[in-house]
């Protein structure tokens, strides 16, 4: 009796052990299965980005911070801003002083920011960055062959007058961003000359970069210029991102 209740209880007990070595066995089986399929993090955010439509960045330098944002604008959002600006574009060279530019271009009026486009634009550009009220207007630029931006830094110079007068009435430009609005065939790119990035204009994408350092020192490195257009039209969308005017910079 006792040797057979041994026995049965030897058989129950090694049946046991197969039974947690089986149930072991499916459970990692089961985890494996779930690491395929979506338990990486990376991979749970790509889904995501995929289907909340919030693009992702990816960093093209850390010093200065350069991110490109593939597919920021559809093709609609692309072909609504050229439609709206082009036949109101005017020489680039009686627009912007201080920097040598061979495009046509247009700030937008304020009323013209408060399209539905435009606005769902910026809600999407809030996801990256702080956009505050006194940021200042997009523009539109459309460059044809032969023509370019040359280097310059979009921050405001805070040792220049004119410089210390806007970062007073905007708040300093901490960060640029950049959209293509359609595909060049050759040359064009966003070039920055101190770090040897150069960005391809890819219509829909979009460049992110910050014209200052962490600390809200301005940044040298972010030097940057619109290579020649040698072969199509370049257009791009820019929107200048100012720090927050406190008011406290006022004199
Ligand atoms: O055309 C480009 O790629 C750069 C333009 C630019 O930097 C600017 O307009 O401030
Ligand atoms: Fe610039």
């Amino acid at each position: 009796m006792s040797n057979n209740s041994n026995s049965n209880s030897n058989s129950s007990s090694s049946n046991n052990n197969r039974y947690k070595y089986k149930y072991k066995v499916v459970k990692l089986m089961y985890k494996m299965m779930m690491m395929l399929g979506n338990d990486d993090p990376e991979v749970v955010n790509k889904d995501k980005s995929s289907t909340d439509n919030i693009p992702k960045l990816i960093e093209v330098s850390q010093k200065p911070r350069i991110y490109r944002i593939p597919k920021f604008l559809t093709d609609e959002e692309c072909e609504h801003l050229i439609e709206t600006s082009k036949n109101k574009l005017k020489p680039c060279n009686e627009i912007s002083s201080g920097v040598h530019r061979s495009g046509w271009g247009l700030f937008m009026k304020e009323g013209e920011e408060d399209h539905p486009v435009t606005q769902n634009i910026f809600n999407r550009m809030k996801t990256f960055v702080n956009l505050t009220e006194s940021s200042e207007v997009m523009q539109v630029i459309r460059y044809n062959p032969g023509e370019e931006t040359s280097a310059h830094f979009d921050y405001f110079n805070p040792l220049t007058t004119n410089g210390a007068m806007k970062i007073g009435l905007y708040g300093q430009r901490i960060c640029t961003i950049l959209m293509y609005l359609a595909d060049v065939e050759e040359g064009g790119e966003t070039s920055f000359p101190e770090v040897n990035v150069k960005v391809k204009p890819i219509k829909g994408d979009a460049v992110l970069f910050y014209n200052c350092k962490p600390n809200g020192e301005v940044d040298p490195l972010s030097l940057h210029q619109g290579d020649p257009v040698i072969k199509g039209t370049k257009w791009i969308a820019i929107k200048l991102v100012n720090q927050k005017n406190t008011g406290s910079s006022a004199p």
